[in-house]
C-alpha cells in the first residue's frame, strides 16, 4: 500500500484547514452557543477564502497523486462506483429484495439516465467529471465558479430548487438521487449541526436515494467502530439504512438509503439522536467539563488518544 508522504507545501495547507476546525470547536467549548458561533463564522469571509482555496489546492494538487498512484485510496472513486452499482448495476433491487417487505416501491425515475446528485460542502466540485452525474455542487465558500454559494443549514427547503446567479436561495423536498457529505461533518462543531445536516439530507432525498458520508481517519477500521455505530444508530431512527460501509486507508465511506418517508421527531428524540452524532474531537478539550453531553459517552482515555485526533490526510 503506497505512503502518502505529506510534503511541507500539503502539510501548511493541512493546518490551515485543520485550525479552522479547531477554532470553530474552541469558539464552541468556550460560548456553548452554535448560532453565535456559526454566524460570526459565517461573516469572516477573508478565513472562508483562505479555507477554501487551500482546501482546493491540497485536494487537487497532492491529494490527487495519491488518487492516481493508488485509486483505491479515493472518495471520490468510492462514491461513484457505488453509485454506479446501486442505480445502473442492479443495486436497488438487491436492496429491494434483502428488505423483504411488501412496500411498494415508487419507480425511480432517473432524469436522462442521469443521477440527480446535491454535493454539500463541495469546495471544488469533484463530481463534476462524472457525465451521468447531474450535480448541484454548493458550499458556504466555493472554492471554484461551478459551485453555487449556499448555508445548508440555513437553506430554505420547498417545493423547488432555486438558483439565483450563484447562490441558492431554496433547495426541493424528495428530489435528489444522492447527497454526498464527503469531510463535511466533522466541519462542524457542535453534534446538533451534523445532526441538522442529516435530517436535511432525508427530506431532500426521493425515496430510496443515498446519502454517501464519508469521514477522514487515517486509523484501523476498529479505532473507531464505537462512533461509526452511533452515527448509524442515529440515522436508522429517520429510516437512513445503512447499506455499505467500508473503511479505505484515509476515510470510513458509507452509503445510506432513504427507506421511509416521514419521521416525526419529538425534542427528546431530536436531542438524544443529535448527541450521537459525535465525533471524538468533541470531547478533547479540558475546558469543557461543563459540557452535559460528556457523560453520555464513555471514552477510555485509550479510545479518546485513538480517535479522530488524526484528522487523517490533514495530519499526516
Ligand atoms: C473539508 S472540506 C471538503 C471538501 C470536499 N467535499 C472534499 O471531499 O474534498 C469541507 C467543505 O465544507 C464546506 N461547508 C462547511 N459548512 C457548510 C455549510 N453549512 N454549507 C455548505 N458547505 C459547508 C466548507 O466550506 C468546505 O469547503
Amino acid at each position: 500500500m503506497p505512503i502518502l508522504i505529506m510534503s511541507n507545501d500539503a502539510k501548511l495547507l493541512a493546518d490551515l484547514v485543520k485550525d479552522v476546525h479547531r477554532q470553530l470547536r474552541q469558539e464552541f467549548i468556550k460560548t456553548g452557543d452554535t448560532e453565535s458561533v456559526w454566524t460570526n463564522h459565517c461573516r469572516n469571509v477573508a478565513c472562508l477564502k483562505k479555507y477554501a482555496s487551500s482546501m482546493h489546492k491540497l485536494a487537487t494538487e497532492h491529494w490527487e497523486q495519491l488518487r492516481v498512484s493508488n485509486p483505491a485510496t479515493s472518495r471520490i472513486n468510492w462514491t461513484w462506483s457505488f453509485l454506479q452499482y446501486y442505480f445502473f448495476g442492479g443495486g436497488l433491487e438487491i436492496q429491494r429484495k434483502k428488505s423483504n417487505s411488501n412496500t411498494e416501491w415508487p419507480k425511480l425515475i432517473l432524469k436522462e439516465s442521469k443521477i440527480s446528485m446535491l454535493d454539500v460542502g463541495s469546495c471544488y466540485n469533484p463530481f463534476g467529471e462524472y457525465e451521468e452525474l447531474d450535480v448541484l455542487s454548493i458550499d458556504l465558500c466555493p472554492a471554484v465558479e461551478s459551485v453555487y454559494q449556499c448555508d445548508f443549514l440555513k437553506v430554505p427547503v420547498g417545493e423547488k430548487t432555486v438558483l439565483d446567479g450563484q447562490n441558492v436561495l431554496n433547495l426541493a423536498n424528495n428530489s435528489f438521487h444522492c447527497i454526498v457529505f464527503s469531510f463535511l461533518l466533522e466541519y462542524f462543531p457542535s453534534s446538533s449541526q451534523r445532526w441538522t445536516c442529516c435530517e436535511r439530507a432525508h427530506l431532500l432525498l426521493v425515496e430510496e436515494g443515498i446519502l454517501v458520508i464519508i469521514t477522514p481517519d487515517s486509523k484501523a477500521a476498529h479505532s473507531n467502530s464505537k462512533v461509526m455505530k452511533s452515527w448509524r444508530e442515529g440515522l436508522s431512527a429517520i429510516g437512513l439504512k445503512r447499506i455499505k460501509y467500508d473503511k479505505l486507508q484515509h476515510a470510513h465511506c458509507m452509503a445510506f438509503r432513504k427507506v421511509s418517508m416521514d419521521t416525526v421527531l419529538t425534542f427528546e428524540d431530536r436531542e438524544l439522536l443529535s448527541s450521537k452524532m459525535y465525533i471524538p474531537q468533541d470531547f478533547h478539550n479540558p475546558v469543557d467539563s461543563n459540557n452535559e453531553s460528556k457523560a453520555d459517552v464513555k471514552f477510555t482515555e485509550g479510545e479518546v488518544a485513538e480517535g479522530f485526533t488524526h484528522l487523517p490526510m490533514f495530519d499526516e
